[in-house]
This record gives structure tokens, sequence and C-alpha cells, in this order.
């Protein structure tokens, strides 16, 4: 139907519906509607484009694709403009009055469902689906579309509404193919013609629309601000081949990914990037962080991006991979994907990304990319997840230990913590149990490497991050070799002839310890694990230990905070002091400084020091002591 007529039509009652709920009900994340424009003018330039290659007569076929945005203050109009491929009069009343996708379908009947139960439409839902053009009736109260049709023969039209239920079709001016959308912007939506703020929301969307993105700001006296300033990059960093690209290139990148800034040193382990057609087409490029990402623990952690066509749909998917691989940042882009992806398309469509990208083959290729870093402790957080991708990920989980051979049957020939080795590796055949040092936020290898197990010939693995505690509970055996914590509970090691000690060695300083500490600690006791370190905290087998309680912090939980138990080292000549002034002089003064200051240094080697300034003074008070002149 072609006329030059302006003809009322009324939307289809969904639309209606649909409007109703954008301009009443869905307040927060409003910014997205220009995401949804702009997406939609890149959608009409690569129709254009396709167009094109086959239909010699298409309308201003050699028109240079671009996108403008034009926020004309004195007016208060947000215009958004294309050289697509346009609409017809027919098309623009049929694609502007009834619903396009059955995700947006989906939106308004979960949004009505929750609107019926009583509750308030989810706010949240609108970011999650999108609501396509419509979504601008959250910012205007009018909206004028103007398109000429690439189509031979084809008139501009203008397609008007204020989004009450109906809207106008008539005649329009346009000499040049394509859409022009006016958006009058409410009184309260103003904040959309500010400069900073479009080029924000384009960035953050549409950074990587492969058409440029061009910006014009017209002040309220008539002045143009800027003109013409392109704000997106254009290019998708992701869409080039992988053999264009060099590591630099990719740590480059990296940066965007981790929110713009990366500190020396924490450069990625290194990167997957995946390219697939079948069963749906998508991009993915993951990266293995250097340093566990501080969010790591937490619910809302920032997981992979999710696009559509180069247009960021989800900022943090978590369903794209396994909880195990938590740690794993990146993006996914799907050409497959619409932009009002839903949760159970996302289900459907994440599978394939999923499993391409998260077997224990592709994790291990990927930090054996680098293999000079260590591999780090977000892998070995895979150990504490479901039996199924514990099977997966605990082969891959890489640790150091006292030893650098596999198998623990000699003494070790040196007590350096040796290369990080997968566990597979590590212990495939070692006869004795392997000891771990869970440590607290750094490492125990002082006293893991000095401790009595090591000495022993028993391998001690070094675990020195705070995930490493909740990965021993969970792995407390692989491989038929049992893992033990060297820091925990009542360590039952045979004792050797050489090492062998009379518990009540040190009986006075221990209660003396008992006496003076019992704020501080729930027991004191002679240690078994300790050979060269004076002190240390441990827990009680099967309590919490207070590395626990950090991760648990991290995660928001709420744990109280237990008491731990001191180890003193009967063999340490400091401990044998102490425990000879506390057998003579029990009163004397002193004995309450050596006390603390024991606790101090168990405290220090765990990376806690809770009193520093008590411990600088009681330090300096045992040290111009030692000084004879
Ligand atoms: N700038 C434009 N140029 C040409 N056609 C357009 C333009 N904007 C919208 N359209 C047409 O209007 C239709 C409806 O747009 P709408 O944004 O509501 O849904 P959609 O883009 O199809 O899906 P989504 O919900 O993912 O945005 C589009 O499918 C397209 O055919």
């Amino acid at each position: 139907m072609t006329t030059s007529r302006e003809e009322k039509h009324e939307f289809k009652a969904e639309v209606s519906a649909l409007l109703r709920l954008v301009t009443n009900s869905l307040y927060t994340n409003r910014e997205i509607f220009l995401r949804e424009l702009v997406s939609n003018a890149s959608d009409a330039l690569d129709k254009a484009r396709f167009q094109g290659l086959t239909d010699t007569k298409l309308r201003d076929r050699h028109e240079k694709p671009q996108i403008k945005v034009t926020a004309d203050h004195g007016r208060g109009v947000l215009t958004i403009e294309d050289t697509g491929v346009g609409m017809t009069r027919d098309e623009i009343a049929l694609n502007l009055g009834t619903i396009a996708h059955s995700g947006t379908l989906k939106f308004m009947e979960q949004a009505r469902a929750q609107q019926e139960s009583g509750q308030k439409p989810d706010v949240n839902l609108i970011g999650q689906f999108g609501v396509g053009f419509y979504s601008a009736f959250m910012v205007a109260d009018r909206i004028d579309v103007t398109s000429l049709s690439a189509a031979e023969g084809a008139e501009p039209v203008h397609w008007s509404s204020t989004g009450d239920g109906t809207f106008s079709v008539g005649p329009g001016e346009r000499t040049t193919r394509g859409t022009t959308i006016e958006l009058h912007l409410k009184a309260e939506a103003k904040e959309f013609l500010d400069r900073w703020k479009i080029e924000g929301i384009i960035k953050r969307y549409s950074n990587y629309v492969v058409h440029p993105i061009l910006l014009k700001v017209v002040d309220d006296k008539g002045n143009t601000e800027v003109d013409g300033k392109q704000v997106n990059d254009a290019t998708a960093f992701w869409m080039r081949p992988a053999r264009e690209l060099t590591d630099a290139d990719y740590n480059e990148f990296y940066k965007h990914v981790m929110g713009g800034f990366v500190l020396p040193g924490d450069e990625p382990l290194g990167h997957l990037h995946l390219h697939a057609d079948a069963p749906i087409q998508f991009v993915a490029l993951l990266y293995i962080p250097g340093k566990p990402p501080a969010d790591l623990f937490q619910e809302d952690r920032k997981a992979l991006q999710l696009y559509a066509r180069r247009v960021v749909v989800m900022e943090s998917c978590d369903k794209l991979l396994p909880g195990y691989l938590r740690f794993v940042r990146g993006l996914v882009d799907s050409e497959d994907l619409p932009l009002n992806v839903s949760r159970e398309m996302l289900q459907e469509h994440s599978r394939s990304p999923r499993s391409a990208a998260s077997s224990p083959a592709r994790c291990s290729s990927c930090s054996r990319a680098s293999p000079r870093t260590s591999p780090r402790p977000t892998r070995r957080s895979g150990t504490t997840t479901a039996p199924s991708s514990r099977r997966a990920s605990t082969p891959t989980a890489r640790t150091t230990t006292t030893s650098s051979s596999c198998c623990a049957t000699a003494p070790p020939r040196t007590t350096r913590p040796s290369r990080w080795r997968s566990t597979s590796r590590r212990c495939p055949r070692a006869s004795r149990p392997s000891t771990t040092s869970p440590a607290s936020r750094w490492p125990r290898w002082p006293a893991a490497r000095t401790s009595r197990p090591a000495a022993r010939g028993y391998q001690v693995l070094y675990m020195a991050d705070p995930i490493d505690e909740w990965v021993v509970q969970d792995l407390s055996e692989y491989k038929g070799k049992k893992l033990i914590s060297v820091t925990q509970g009542d360590l039952d090691i045979p004792e050797d002839d050489q090492h062998k000690h009379d518990a009540g060695a040190i009986a006075a300083a221990v209660d003396k310890s008992k006496e003076l500490l019992t704020d501080k600690v729930k027991d004191v006791r002679v240690s078994k694990r300790l050979r060269e370190s004076a002190a240390c905290l441990v827990d009680d087998s099967g309590g919490l230990s207070r590395n626990m309680e950090r991760i648990l912090k991290m995660a928001r939980q709420d744990v109280p905070t237990r008491q731990r138990i001191l180890e003193l080292n009967p063999e340490h000549p400091f401990v044998q002091a102490v425990d000879k002034l506390a057998r003579e002089a029990p009163g004397d003064d002193r004995l309450g400084t050596y006390v603390e200051l024991l606790y101090d240094q168990a405290a220090l080697a765990e990376g806690q020091v809770p009193d520093p300034a008590g411990l600088l003074k009681r330090f300096n008070s045992v040290l111009s002591g030692t000084i004879k002149i």
C-alpha cells in the first residue's frame, strides 16, 4: 500500500501493553535504549551492504555506511541516523507497529506475570531482554522516524508516535536512503543529551559495532560543540584472525577486558581464541588472569561478557563457563544470538561455548602458553566444585612442593620450592602421603620448607593462596594419596631417633604461654611439625581455619572468628631459653614480653600482625638488651 496521506494506526495490542510497561514501570537501566537504536541502525547498514552486493539498482549503492548521533540541547532532541537499508511505508507500519521478536514477547509475559501476582516488574528484565525500538519510550515522550528505503522507487516516509497507543504514518522528507530517529526527550531524561553520557553509553555497549558511530553536539544557543567525532572503535579485536595477532596485541586487549588497567606483572597467563561455526556460530576470546580476580568468590563477580554481533547483551554472563573456570575473563560473541536474549535461549546457546572452552585440555594448553609464569590458585579453585568438575580440574591444578621430583620416597634434595606442576604430574606414584601447607594471605614457605615433614622425606605441597584451604578440604585424596595439612590438627608424624624429643621438655614455657596468652589462643602445646621456626599457629582439626574464615568473609558470609592453637618448637633455642627462665624465675617480668614475641612471630609467619606497634616495642626491648658494648 502506498499513499501520500497521513494515516493514523493503532498499535497491536501487545505493543500497547509493552509501551505501557516501558513508560510506566521500568525506570532503571534506561540507557539501553541507545544500544537498541544503534544496533537497529547497524543491522540496517549490514542489510544495505548485503543487498548492494547483488542488487545494482539499490538506491545510493555506494553510500558511506555510518551512524550519526546528534544531541541538540536547544530542541531537547536526540537523533540517531543511519545510511542503512531504510523502510518503506508498509515496512515502517509493520515493523514499528508490532512486536517482531519472540524474546520481547517473553519479556512481556514475564513482566505481566509479575504484575498479575502483585509484584512490580523486575526492572532488571529490561536490560536482560531489551525491548528493541520501543525502549526509546523510556526516555522520549514523542518519537519521529523518517526513512527512505533503498528499494527502487520507494518514497520517504514519516512515522510518529507519543507512545499513547497510536502512531501515524505519512510522507516524509529525506533524499538519501536510511533512517532518522528523533527522540523528543522527556524532561527527566535530558541527561541523555550530555556529550559524556552519550559517549560513555556508546563505548560501553556499542564500542565494537563495525560501523563508525559519529557524534554531533549542538548547544542550546545553536552552536555546534562537536561535529562528527567517531566515538566507537568500530573494529572488534576478537574478529581478527589469530594468526595476525601477537601476544602484545592480546595483552593490550586484555586491558579492555579488565576495565582498562592492568598492573605490570598481572598480564594474562595465557589466552584462548576460539572460532566456531556449528552448532552455533561464535567467537570466544578467553584469558587466564595473571592474578586471581578480586571478586573471584563473590556471587556477583564479573564473568564473561556476552556479545551479539559485536554489541554487549550481558556485561557478565556466568552461564558461559562452568563454575570451576570462574576465574576466566574475556568474551563470547555470537552472530546467532538476538539482542533480547532470554535466559532459556542462553541456556541453549551457551552449551557450545561452554564445552568448547572448558575442557581441562584446553585449560592446560592455555596456561602452557606461558610456561614461565606460575599457574595460579584460580585453577585450583576448580577442585572445590561439583564432583564432575573436580574430576576435570584436579589433574590440571598446580602447586609447588619441597621436592623437585614427583615422588617423595627420598628426603628432598632441595628445600626451595620446586617448579609449578600439575597435580597429575606431581603425585603419580608417591609412596608417602603428601602433606600440604595451607596458608593464609602469603605463603608459609619458610614454615613448610623447614618443617619436620619435609625433613622426614614427605613431599610438602605449598598451598600458599587463600583458596588452597578450601581446595584441601575438598581434595582429601588424589590417586590414593592422602593429603594431610601441616598446619591443622595434631600432626601424627612418627618421630625419628634423631629428632625424638621429650614432650615435657618445655613444660614450663608451655604453661607460662597458656597463662599469659589466654585471651589470644585457645591452647599452647609442643609442636611435632616445626624444625627451625620457634612457633606457629595451627587450627583445630576439622575446625574452621583463619584462612577459611577470610575466604568466607570475602564471599560475604557471616562467620565468627575462632581462636587457634600456639605450637612451640622444643628444639628452638629461644623457646628453650624461655622455658629455662620460666622454670628458674617464674615471676620474671621479661617472660611476658618473650611469650608475646613467640605469639608475634607465629602470627607474622602467616602474614598477620595484629599489633604491629606492640611487636616493635617488644622486639626493640629484646634487641637493646642483647647489645653489649
Ligand atoms: N534504523 C532502522 N533501519 C531500518 N529498519 C529498522 C530500523 N530500526 C528498526 N527497524 C526495523 O524495525 C524492526 C523492529 O525493531 P525492534 O528494535 O523493535 O526489533 P528488532 O531490532 O527486530 O529486535 P530487537 O528486539 O532485538 O531490537 C526491525 O526488525 C527492523 O526491521
